[in-house]
């Protein structure tokens, strides 16, 4: 499997990952990058079968998509990192965290679903949906989720829908089909922020917040105004608070 990746920061500082949101690409960090690279070596990455990376053919597992990570810190040479992931980067954090903890130093998993399992269908039929349409029949309605209507600067978040493969982000819905993070939360011992918004309706909070008691030890913020891709429309929020949790 070959990942995309771009890398930003002193080559010698502490490693901070950076895994994207189902359908988008490295690019959508660009509101964090130039920050995090001030203190460290940021590696932002494309999931299989999104932007630069290999589309393999589907379905994919979470497993899949957590090995892909964990190889490329191998491949980097990378014994230990910090992560940071939205939505389907924050649901591979928590299984990085709960399956490869001697890898990652501290996590910050944003909006991430933890239990798609419970209800696959939509999930199912959006895959086939992309598999038949293409992206660009699932491109107004993801906007419509990730931003509140005021956000206007939607255009380079609709563009990296547009250019995700169908098959690699039909597959990706298939691994959130399968995916429930919930039975092993207990175990994760890496320092965990939560984020959530109080207007997600991709991963609504009342599944986020759960999550901060059955997580050792984690810290939960909850920023209000805001919808589901929330490191594009407030980096003047998250910035700091990622700043703060992997400093
Ligand atoms: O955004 C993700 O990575 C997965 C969760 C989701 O519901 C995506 C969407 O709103 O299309």
């Amino acid at each position: 499997m070959r990942l995309n990746y771009v890398e930003t920061g002193p080559a010698d500082a502490p490693v901070v990952l950076l895994g994207s949101s189902l359908g988008a690409d490295q690019r959508m960090w660009a509101p964090q990058v130039d920050v995090l690279a001030q203190r460290f070596r940021v590696i932002a990455f494309d999931h299989r079968g999104h932007g630069g990376s290999d589309v393999p053919e589907g379905p994919y597992t979470i497993d899949d998509l957590g090995g892909d990570v964990v190889e490329l810190l191998d491949a980097l040479e990378v014994e230990q990192a910090s992560y940071v992931g939205i939505s389907l980067g924050g649901a591979v954090g928590l299984w990085l965290a709960q399956n490869a903890p001697e890898r990652f130093h501290r996590l910050v998993a944003i909006c991430p679903p933890s239990n798609l399992a419970a209800n696959p269908q939509p999930w199912i039929d959006r895959a086939a949906q992309v598999r038949a349409e293409g992206t660009q029949s699932i491109t107004d309605a993801t906007l419509g989720r990730w931003f509140l209507p005021e956000f206007k600067d939607t255009d380079p978040v609709r563009q990296m829908l547009l250019d995700c493969p169908a098959e690699g982000y039909a597959a990706c819905c298939e691994a959130l089909s399968t995916t429930n993070l919930l039975p092993k939360l207990a175990d994760i011992t890496a320092p965990v922020l939560l984020i959530t918004t109080d207007s997600d309706t991709s991963v609504p909070p009342e599944t986020v917040v759960p999550l901060a008691s059955q997580i050792p030890g984690a810290h939960l913020e909850i920023i209000e105004n805001a919808a589901h891709l929330v490191t594009y429309s407030h980096p003047d929020v998250i910035n700091p608070l990622l700043v703060a949790h992997l400093a």
